[in-house]
């Protein structure tokens, strides 16, 4: 079988410690470690100059081969270009987007000098994964190299309608770099959508039978494919981590209270201030709660340097110690939030602990922690997931409770029907998200995405 090479901004060497939280990297480390082959990426550290010669760390059956940026291009490429535009435009944030050129620049800089120092590294036979909004020029500065293998492209992050993405100064260019990639994959079924609707209605190109789009003179694969999590592991892992120290902490500390949790990245995007509201709605609609239920939301910081993620900390801190202050007694505090990041492994076992999971985001590519806190669960106790339509997740999770994230009074009122919801109906709903867990696992995601992009005629589908 030919090679893997995964190309993605966030590479986790496992020698470099614990992996940072967030979905891509756990996804991305396990799907490699089954394959073997390379991980090619950001080294996640900074120098003064722009690495010339990749540091390659062997770790079988993974190659790891990573640069680090220079400070103007973390600056210019990471919290700038990649976290200050495309992140909340895709997230459908353009009042917090930034449109700045030089920004700009340094994102095209990087991948140019990303597919430079990859190049050398190309065998002829091997396939090429790359992965989301960061890399979307990799292939096209790729092809200008001469690379003619199979590069395939999956988006963790929505994709958004075309009205908003018109509002980018460089969609066009981006549009036409997407479709240097032989494969292209989404998440959700919206995303692909929103993908067809710019090709027809602005760039002029044709979507053909088998999911084939034609445009900027090329023919390509567009597809969804959900990411998933590893599900029997997961299952596994929460019934151990219920040993765990931690765990066992939070349960003794919970005697007969229930607790609701939420787990994410400190961004924006997944609506944890409107969470927090949502909250204090439900205890001032529902007081018999009122010292009985609390929320544990774990936050821990990302992107620290770009301003709208310094902004949000200060919000939460803000209004956590509003809701402590007017609801909290000496004995119960209704929000516990902590500012930190946990092994999965004991997250695992907090998700098993809570009678619900609140997962909320306003717009999220597709939310690995949903699927994770329903794999946790104790089959013959389940909790209860309260689920944003707006996340990725929620086209496969329907039987969680969903809600509109915007609205307080319907996730206050959601929450009280979790805490209150009979075993039964538990057991139902859980079973019914758990097979579609299943189905989306993460080595079924792995294997239908590389199965089409191996399928892929040598030198592509053709140009139009
Ligand atoms: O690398 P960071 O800047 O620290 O951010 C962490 C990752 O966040 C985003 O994750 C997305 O991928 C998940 C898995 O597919 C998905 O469930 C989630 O909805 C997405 O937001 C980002 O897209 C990654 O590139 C980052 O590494
Ligand atoms: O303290 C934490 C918080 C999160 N995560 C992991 O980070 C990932 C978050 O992925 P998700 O798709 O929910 O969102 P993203 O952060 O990628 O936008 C999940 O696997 C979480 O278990 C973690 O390991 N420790």
């Amino acid at each position: 079988m030919s090679r893997l090479v995964v190309v993605s901004n966030r590479v986790a060497v496992p020698t470099d410690g614990p992996a940072q939280a967030g979905g891509l990297a756990v996804a991305l480390r396990e799907a490699l470690q089954e394959n073997g082959g390379i991980w090619f990426g950001w080294s996640g550290k900074t120098s003064p100059k722009p690495q010339d010669e990749p540091t390659m760390t062997e770790v079988e059956p993974v190659t790891y081969a990573t640069l680090d940026l220079s400070r103007r291009d973390h600056q210019e490429y990471y919290n700038g270009f990649a976290n200050r535009t495309l992140w909340p435009l895709f997230h459908y944030r353009l009042d917090l987007a930034d449109f700045n050129r030089q920004d700009y620049a340094g994102y095209l800089r990087v991948n140019t000098h990303f597919a430079e120092r990859l190049r050398p590294l190309i065998r002829e036979d091997d396939d090429l994964w790359v992965h989301d909004y960061h890399l979307i020029p990799f292939a096209s500065e790729l092809r200008r190299l001469g690379v003619e293998n199979r590069i395939g492209f999956f988006l963790h992050t929505p994709f958004p309608t075309m009205e908003v993405l018109l509002a980018l100064p460089s969609h066009d260019r981006l549009a036409r770099s997407l479709c240097a990639y032989d494969v292209v994959g989404f998440q959700t079924v919206n995303d692909l959508r929103a993908f067809h609707e710019y090709i027809v209605h602005e760039a002029g190109g044709e979507i053909l039978g088998d999911n084939m789009v034609r445009a900027f003179g090329r023919t390509l694969k567009a597809e969804v494919y959900p990411i998933g999590i590893e599900v029997e592991t997961m299952q596994r892992t929460s019934a151990h981590a219920m040993q765990e120290p931690a765990v066992r902490r939070l349960v003794k500390h919970m005697g007969e209270r229930n607790l609701v949790i939420g787990v994410d990245r400190l961004d924006y995007s997944k609506g944890i201030p409107e969470r927090f509201r949502s909250f204090e709605r439900f205890l001032e609609k529902f007081p018999a709660h009122q010292g009985k239920v609390s929320l544990m939301q774990i936050a821990p910081v990302s992107r620290g340097e770009v301003p709208e993620y310094k902004n949000i900390r200060e919000e939460l801190e803000a209004l956590a110690g509003h809701i402590n202050g007017v609801y909290g007694e000496l004995d119960w505090m209704p929000i516990r939030y902590l500012n930190k990041g946990y092994p999965r492994e004991t997250l695992t076992g907090f998700y098993r602990t809570c009678r619900v999971g609140l997962v909320t985001p306003l717009r999220d590519g597709m939310n690995l922690v949903a699927k994770e806190y329903v794999a946790s669960q104790n089959p013959h106790e389940p909790g209860v997931l309260v689920l944003s339509r707006f996340a990725g997740a929620a086209r496969e999770l329907d039987a969680a409770l969903q809600v509109n994230p915007y609205d307080q009074d319907n996730v206050a009122e959601a929450l009280n029907r979790a805490i209150t919801m009979p075993l039964e109906e538990r057991r139902e709903r859980w079973e019914s998200m758990m097979a579609k867990v299943h189905d989306s696992s993460l080595d079924k995601w792995r294997e239908r995405f590389l199965s089409v992009l191996r399928s892929v005629p040598p030198g592509g589908f053709g140009n139009a």
